[in-house]
C-alpha cells in the first residue's frame, strides 16, 4: 500500500487541508477511516468539495458528537474495533486522515498510534507554526518513533515562522517538507493553487 497517514498535533490543526492538498496533487484516493462531529461537518465531505475529482473511500466509523472516537462512539453505544479499519482497496496511492493527533484514543485501550502501527503507512504530522508548536511536535514524533512509525516529515500550517521550523528540524531530527500559509478561503481553487509537494509518498 503506497501512502501517507496525516496526523497531527491537535485537531483543528489543517489535516484536513493538508490531506486535500496531497490527494490533489498526487491524484490519491482518501480516506478518513473514523469521522466524529459528522453532525456538524464531515472531512470527507469538505475533501471531496475541495478535490471534486478525487476517489473519497466511505469512513469505517461515523460518529456524530464532536468529541473523541472513544467517547462519541460510547455515547452511540458503539465501540471502535481496530479489526475493522481495514484499509480500502486500492491500486493508487491513499490519503489517511487521523481523528485529532496521535493519542487520541480509539476505544477503552487502543490509540490513534497503535492503529497507525498496523497500518504501517508513513505518518506527516501537521503542525502549526507558532508559539507551542516546538513541544507539541517533538512529543508527536516521540510517540512515533516510540513506535517505529516511519516519518515523512512534517507540514507547518500558518504564518511562516523561521525559528520554528529551525528548532522542529534540529531537535526533531525531521524534514519540514512544506509551510501553508494563511489562506483567504479554502476552497478547491486554493487548494488547487497552492505550491506542488516537492516529496513522493513511500511504498511499495
Ligand atoms: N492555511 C489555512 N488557511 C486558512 N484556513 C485554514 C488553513 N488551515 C486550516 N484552515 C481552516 O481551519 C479549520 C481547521 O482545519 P482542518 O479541518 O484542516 O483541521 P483538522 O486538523 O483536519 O481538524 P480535525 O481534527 O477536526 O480533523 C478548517 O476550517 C480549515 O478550513
Ligand atoms: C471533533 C474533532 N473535529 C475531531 N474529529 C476529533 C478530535 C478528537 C480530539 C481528542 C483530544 O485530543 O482531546
Ligand atoms: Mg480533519
Amino acid at each position: 500500500m503506497r501512502g501517507v497517514f496525516v496526523t497531527g498535533t491537535d485537531t483543528d490543526v489543517g489535516k484536513t487541508l493538508v490531506s486535500a492538498w496531497l490527494t490533489q496533487a498526487w491524484g490519491a484516493d482518501y480516506w478518513k477511516p473514523v469521522q466524529t462531529g459528522a453532525a456538524e461537518i464531515t472531512d470527507y465531505g469538505t475533501v471531496g468539495h475541495l478535490v471534486p475529482d478525487a476517489v473519497i473511500h466511505p469512513a469505517t466509523y461515523v460518529f456524530q458528537a464532536p468529541l473523541s472516537p472513544h467517547e462519541a462512539a460510547r455515547r452511540e453505544g458503539a465501540r471502535i474495533d481496530l479489526s475493522a479499519l481495514v484499509p480500502p482497496k486500492t491500486d493508487n496511492v491513499l490519503v489517511v486522515e487521523g481523528a485529532g493527533g496521535a493519542m487520541v484514543p480509539l476505544n477503552e485501550i487502543a490509540l490513534t498510534v497503535d492503529f497507525m502501527e498496523r497500518l504501517g503507512l508513513p505518518a506527516l504530522v501537521v503542525t502549526r507554526s507558532n508559539l507551542g508548536t516546538i513541544n507539541h511536535t517533538l512529543m508527536t514524533l516521540e510517540v512515533l518513533r516510540r513506535r517505529r512509525i516511519p516519518i515523512l516529515g512534517v507540514v507547518m500550517n500558518g504564518q511562516k515562522n523561521p525559528a520554528n521550523r529551525q528548532a522542529i528540524e534540529h531537535f526533531g531530527a525531521v524534514p519540514v517538507l512544506a509551510e501553508i500559509q494563511p489562506l483567504p478561503a479554502v476552497t478547491a481553487a486554493t487548494v488547487a493553487g497552492l505550491p506542488r509537494p516537492t516529496f513522493q509518498p513511500i511504498g511499495e
